[in-house]
């Protein structure tokens, strides 16, 4: 299928209710910088002609643009309005895509992502036509049905992470379906419309930050990688 346009679609329009936090979580510093800024780096890093939608509230493309301003080379970013839920998000960054491309929906306070990880996606969705990165599970886990609970096998389950990636003739069509509150990543939305999905390997690392101790974990992950960078 050859190389494709690469169009990143990074949601950033959610509120924190976890992250308890007065700034949304996506804006909180990570190791001297915003969570969105290492987001955004992270795939402008891994393919130079990566086209970046960024989807938040009105009300903070102003604080984002100044995000944008503090990048050595400006990133080559629209920028959306956000939408009531995680998939009408999307939806509102998927309006602006046209023509054949790869497109990855990422959480914007997902930081961590790797090139790697971001490599593997693309090549994946040109191959099979999506690519989800995906973990093992690491703990027990039980499954609660009304005063009952009982064990399930964790080996039938897997942890989902993003970017999850698609070629554009099969993320497009299955945004057009009408909202469903069970659409809690795009992967699902793709399904609904008959369509399986292929799954990659994520990364341990690729946390997504939703509550305060998570921002605790990022920067130890993030000074790891940078002090392993100096000893090697
Ligand atoms: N209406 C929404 C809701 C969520 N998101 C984005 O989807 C990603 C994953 O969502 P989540 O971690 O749940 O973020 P929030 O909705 O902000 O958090 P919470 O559920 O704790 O309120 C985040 O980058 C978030 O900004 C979005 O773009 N639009
Ligand atoms: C898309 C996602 O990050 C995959 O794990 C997740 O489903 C987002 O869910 P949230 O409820 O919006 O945090």
């Amino acid at each position: 299928m050859g190389d494709r346009k690469k169009i990143a679609i990074i949601v950033a329009g959610g509120s924190g209710t976890r992250m308890q936090s007065a700034v949304p979580k996506q804006f909180l510093d990570l190791a001297g910088k915003p969570v969105l800024h290492h987001t955004i780096a992270a795939f402008v890093q891994a393919y130079p002609d990566m086209e970046i939608v960024l989807v938040l509230p009105e009300m903070h493309f102003s604080h984002a643009e100044s995000i944008l301003q503090a990048f050595d080379t400006l990133p080559a970013v629209t920028m959306v309005r956000g939408g009531e839920t995680r998939f009408h998000s999307v939806k509102n960054g998927l309006d602006t895509v046209s023509g054949d491309a790869v497109v990855f929906v990422h959480d914007g306070v997902r930081p961590l992502v790797s090139a790697t990880l971001i490599h593997t996606c693309y090549e994946a969705a040109l191959s099979h036509g999506s690519a989800i990165p995906v973990i093992d599970m690491k703990d027990s886990i039980r499954e609660i049905s009304g005063e009952k609970n009982m064990a399930v096998d964790r080996d039938r389950y897997k942890i989902i992470q993003t970017p999850q990636t698609f070629l554009s003739e099969l993320i497009l069509p299955a945004f057009a379906l009408p909202y469903d509150p069970l659409f809690t990543d795009e992967a699902t939305v793709v399904e609904r419309l008959g369509q399986p999905v292929h799954l990659v390997a994520g990364e341990e690392s690729n946390i997504k930050i939703t509550k305060p101790l998570d921002l605790t974990v990022a920067a130890a992950l993030l000074f790891k990688s940078v002090f392993y960078y100096f000893i090697i």
